[in-house]
């Protein structure tokens, strides 16, 4: 019914014009006063600009800016990072809130250029949205392709492939003084590792072997992990984001490009020899083909997810962890006492010698305690509307959870700024989720999924490297610089150059 026809029914039985209009404005008013109460219920934070919100004070190395904010607004702010109003969380206890208590409203994950462009429409397990999609795809991962069985029948080929890149380094160091970077080589190695178990052959990459096909992959694996880990704008303000001002989607369908056609003919090769399915160890792909049969999952954006979450996380946790090592020779000497003192000098780490080096395990909880390699965990995105810590969060508000300042916090850590593995010896801290001041995998269902295959890699690498060799650095070790590079992800700015000398001379 039209409005003035409406108010002619009206005005003829008896309620005129005048009093429906009061009706209605006041019904607005209260309204307003009612969305003005629930979003005054909201955390605190700083003043918001049009369009742009607080994108702005993210600034060079957001967890920095976000943790110094933190010291103002408090452990649960709210800013409007462009279009969207955002929680930032920087205390173990209102981690635990929105991350146990209220796991379920916040499981979900914002839209992003990422999950069109990069995770095939949001078919992966990372970046889709909460709901029956996910909750198949994290079953499959969680009993089939990362399970503690299934990554037991790789176990061989994390060894072999650990003990090839240490007599790679020992070979390039017997040529003279020779710098490892120590970013290279460890993506590089996980690149191997992580490629054998998923596809089955050999990795070609380019400090592994020197092949063309492989130094390509690397090069489009360090893409899409800066275009994934990129501020884009257009994710932010959305009516922006068809400009694409930072040019980031058009790298973003390149490099899916690339990675398409490259696990495209890996999946054709895997159709094509079925003499595999008599072979005792199953890669990844393997199992995915054998559970697709008629299933919807795309084999495309899991594998995707797997390089994205493996590779450049590891590498860069294996970069810092080395860099103290450097930094600390003390720390350094114990951790070798400790590996020679459960392998002695004649034969190389294996997996098994691991769980008797409670050091080594320490220093590992350490590392990922001040650098986080994932330091904001990945954005989450809230389902319902509910009340955290006595604030009212509406539907769809972002999240994300400092980790980085949670693992510095002096209220919780003592010296925190100190690199002190002894602070978890004897002490039962757990870094998978269940103890909610040091957080490296995030926590509740959408934790990563890939965290005992991480740790354990980090593990035997490391033992391997200080197994093998001692380290240092040109000018020593007061001269090395730790500053972060630009950006959300946690890396550094300089490479780690980081000279080899053989330390046990029988087992390589
Ligand atoms: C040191 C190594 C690693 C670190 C520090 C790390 C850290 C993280 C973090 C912080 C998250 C997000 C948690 C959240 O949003 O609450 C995550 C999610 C994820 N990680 Fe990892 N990760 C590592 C290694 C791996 C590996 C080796 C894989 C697989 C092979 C992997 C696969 C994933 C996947 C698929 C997700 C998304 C889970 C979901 O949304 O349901 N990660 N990881």
């Amino acid at each position: 019914m039209e409005f003035s026809r409406m108010m002619e029914t009206i005005s003829g039985r008896g309620i005129d014009a005048s009093t429906v209009a009061i009706a209605f404005i006041s019904i607005l008013l209260l309204f307003y006063i009612f969305r003005k109460i629930k979003s005054s219920r909201m955390p605190p934070g700083p003043f918001a600009w049009p369009i742009i919100g607080n994108l702005h004070q993210l600034g060079k190395l957001p967890y920095r800016s976000l943790q110094d904010l933190a010291q103002k607004y408090g452990p649960v702010m709210c800013l409007r990072l462009g279009y969207f109003p955002t929680l930032v969380v920087s205390s173990a206890e209102m981690a635990k809130e929105f991350l146990k208590t209220h796991d379920l409203a916040f499981a979900s994950r914002p839209e992003s250029a990422a999950g069109r462009y990069m995770a095939y429409n949001y078919t992966d397990m990372a970046l889709v949205p909460y709901g029956p999609y996910w909750r198949h795809v994290r079953k499959v991962c969680m009993t089939e392709l990362l399970s503690a069985k299934r990554l037991e029948s790789f176990r061989s080929i994390r060894e072999e492939e650990v003990y090839e890149a240490m007599r790679g380094i020992w070979e390039k160091s017997r040529q003279g003084r020779v710098a490892i970077n120590m970013n290279t080589f460890a993506q590089s190695l996980i690149s191997a590792i992580i490629w054998r178990i998923l596809v089955g052959t050999k990795y070609s990459g380019d400090d592994v072997a020197g092949n063309d096909q492989g130094k390509e992959f690397s090069n489009m694996v360090e893409e899409v992990s800066s275009t994934v880990t990129a501020v884009n704008l257009g994710d932010y303000i959305p009516y922006i984001d068809w400009l694409d001002l930072q040019g980031i989607k058009k790298r973003m369908r390149k490099a899916n490009g690339f990675f398409d056609r490259v696990v495209q003919k890996i999946i054709e090769e895997h159709d094509n020899v079925k003499s595999r399915q008599a072979s005792n160890v199953k890669d990844i792909i393997d199992v995915l083909l054998e559970l697709s049969g008629n299933d919807t999952l795309n084999i495309k954006a899991i594998i995707f997810d797997m390089f994205l979450g493996g590779i450049g996380t590891i590498g860069t946790a294996l970069e810092w962890t080395m860099s103290e090592m450097v930094k600390n020779p003390r720390v350094a000497k114990k951790l070798q006492e400790e590996i020679e003192s459960v392998v002695g000098k004649d034969r190389i780490v294996t997996e098994s010698d691991l769980g008797s080096m409670e050091y080594l395990k320490c220093v590992v909880k350490e590392s990922l305690r001040l650098y986080p390699p994932a330091p904001l965990l990945f954005p989450h995105e809230s389902t319902q509307d509910c009340v955290v810590g006595g604030f009212f969060i509406p539907q769809k508000t972002r999240l994300m959870v400092n980790v980085w300042a949670i693992g510095r916090d002096p209220a919780v850590w003592d010296d925190p700024l100190t690199f002190k593995p002894e602070r978890f010896i004897g002490k039962d801290i757990d870094i998978f989720g269940r103890d909610f001041n040091i957080l490296p995998f995030g926590a509740g269902r959408r934790g990563c999924p890939g965290s005992l295959m991480a740790v354990g890699t980090m593990e035997l690498v490391l033992a391997q490297l200080m197994h093998c060799f001692n380290w240092t650095v040109e000018g020593g070790p007061s001269n090395l610089d730790m500053t972060e590079a630009f950006g959300a992800a946690l890396t550094r700015k300089e490479h780690l150059l980081a000279l080899p000398s053989l330390k046990v001379t029988n087992c390589l």
